[in-house]
């Protein structure tokens, strides 16, 4: 299996509105990927299609070569930990562990008891008695007690605090390592997302806006400094994803294939983060798997 994740022409409307809009993408086996996008860009609707817990309106959604919805036995292979971590409240971590051992094929328990132990949370504690981030913890524990080829979080850090957030991130790189699957993960943490993914995938207003290997992404990407230009007309620096000014300076973002020969710029690699919020600034923009440079092509 070399594709955990593909979909072509996916649609989900809800009334007139789609909440997610001609989505082709693949995210390939045992690679961490990154979903990320502004608030109502289509994440969970994806995620939710990918577990079938929502059908397809448009197009097609296939997880490790299935249709989800369509086929039960796939759940078996699939973890899924949702926004808010809905786990049953009046249970205890225990009874939890002990249900998925009846619901599940392959589980692993010790594995569960093991983590959540060292992260000194009682076991023997109703679940709805947990904080917040101990429930996250929690689901994460049970998602990956089931051992599951593929992984699919929904914001799953956003109550932990910030070592909490980098040890959850380590264990979920653990279990890549260790069991070879994938995962994808929705966050707005760029920061997190930057140390562990390798795949990327922005949503925006319900459609795909870039969609990549990390590296490859960052290595064509630069940031650009120099003297004040506010008319880029005849630049030759490549496609400007975004452009700011001060009285004295222009900044720019750009993608290109070949380095940046005017002397004028000062020029630096992008992280993460200013590559994501570059192209988030500006919807018309995106880069795109297809026939264009290096395998990929903005789409302006
Ligand atoms: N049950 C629903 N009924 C109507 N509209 C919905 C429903 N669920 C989601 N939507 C709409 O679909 C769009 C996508 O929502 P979705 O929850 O997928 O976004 P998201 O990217 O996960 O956002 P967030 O980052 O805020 O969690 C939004 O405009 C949202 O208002």
């Amino acid at each position: 299996m070399t594709t955990a994740l593909e979909t072509t022409g996916l649609g989900k409307r809800y009334g007139r509105d789609w909440a997610l809009r001609d989505c082709s993408l693949t995210v390939p086996a045992g690679r961490v990927a990154a979903l990320v996008g502004p608030n109502g860009a289509g994440k969970t609707t994806l995620l939710h299609l990918a577990v079938g817990l929502l059908r397809p309106d448009a197009g097609t959604v296939r997880v490790l070569g299935r249709s989800p919805g369509d086929d039960p036995d796939l759940l078996s292979r699939v973890g899924f930990v949702a926004q808010d971590t809905p786990l049953y409240r009046d249970f205890t971590a225990t009874d939890l562990i002990t249900m998925g051992g009846r619901l599940n094929r392959s589980w692993d328990a010790e594995l569960a008891r093991e983590r959540l132990g060292q992260l000194r949370i009682p076991l023997d504690r109703r679940v709805g008695k947990l904080s917040g981030g101990q429930r996250a913890q929690v689901a994460l524990a049970l998602a990956l007690a089931k051992r599951p080829e593929l992984l699919l979080l929904d914001e799953p850090v956003a109550s932990l605090d910030p070592l909490a957030r980098r040890e959850f991130m380590q264990a979920l790189m653990g279990a890549v390592a260790e069991h070879g699957s994938t995962v994808l993960l929705s966050s707005h943490l760029l920061g997190d997302l930057e140390r562990v993914c390798d795949y990327l995938i922005v949503l925006q207003a319900a459609r795909v806006q870039v969609l990549g290997d990390v590296d490859a992404l960052l290595a064509e990407h630069r940031l650009l400094v120099g003297p004040r230009r506010a008319d880029l007309a005849g630049l030759d620096v490549g496609t400007v994803v975004r452009e700011s000014h001060t009285d004295r300076q222009t900044t720019l973002l750009v993608r290109t294939d070949r380095p940046v020969a005017d002397p004028a710029w000062t020029v630096s690699d992008v992280t993460l983060e200013d590559l994501v919020l570059a192209y988030l600034a500006d919807p018309s923009v995106g880069a795109l798997p297809g026939p264009g440079r290096n395998g990929l092509e903005v789409a302006r």
